[in-house]
């Protein structure tokens, strides 16, 4: 049974794939057990999907993965709404949103994380003030906001998280099945986060490339 408790659970690395655009690869993923799949709901992504498509086949994988929402600069409105309907159990928010933007998701008690593009260590100053169920650190990316494919320094990543040990630490950007294991030994993520580095074209997995990032995580 998927939970976001056991998604965040500091204790081990759960495996996120983000970006998909295909119902049937999605249910593929659940069967593989993969922990979370990404749904990118920001109109100008490589990955994007309509939310009407997604609500055609999220509901079927309720308690099978987790369902992560992600979005950029959107109405709150859509994110609040996709939450309340149980279409996602995990909002993303990967742009510009500021601490007021997430103020009514903490009102209503809605999980949400905050993204963060990492370019030094003052990049991380405010994270905090979200009050975010976890972190995502990210490659910096202007205009494009994610899903660069590209990695970032991790000793900034480490830093942080030995300031914060308590707080769940989602790692993306430029993850692969190469580096995925190094990555886990570095800096032991709650999460890795995947888009580009499991794609065989952009919205499109690559089942073998999600098969050997599982086994980087067990190893
Ligand atoms: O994937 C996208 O197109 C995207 C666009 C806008 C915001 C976030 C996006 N994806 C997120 O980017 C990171 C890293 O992706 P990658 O593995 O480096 O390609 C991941 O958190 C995705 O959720």
């Amino acid at each position: 049974m998927a939970s976001i408790e056991s998604f965040l659970d500091q204790s081990s690395t759960s495996l996120k794939i983000c970006g998909i655009t295909q119902p049937e690869q999605a249910k593929q993923l659940a069967d593989m057990g993969v922990d979370a799949i990404g749904i990118n709901f920001w109109p100008h992504s490589k990955r994007y999907l309509a939310p009407d498509a997604a609500r055609t086949f999220l509901p079927d994988l309720s308690g099978r993965t987790v369902r992560v929402g992600v979005f950029v600069n959107a109405d709150p409105a859509l994110p609040l709404q996709l939450l309340e309907q149980g279409a996602i159990d995990l909002a993303q928010f990967h742009g510009d949103e500021t601490p007021e933007y997430v103020q009514p998701f903490l009102d209503q008690g809605l999980p949400f994380i905050k993204a963060i593009g990492v370019k030094n260590a003052a990049s991380l100053d405010h994270i905090l003030a979200y009050q975010s169920d976890a972190v995502l650190l990210d490659t910096p990316a202007p205009g494009v906001y994610g899903g660069t494919g590209e990695a970032f320094d991790w000793n900034h990543a480490k830093s942080f998280m030995l300031e914060h040990p308590g707080l769940p630490v989602i790692l993306a950007g430029g993850i692969t099945p190469e580096n995925a294991s190094e990555a886990v030994r570095t800096l032991h993520p709650a999460v890795i986060d995947v888009a580009s580095g499991a794609e065989s074209a952009p919205g499109i997995k690559d089942l073998d490339k999600v098969s050997r990032l599982q086994k980087a995580l067990s190893a």
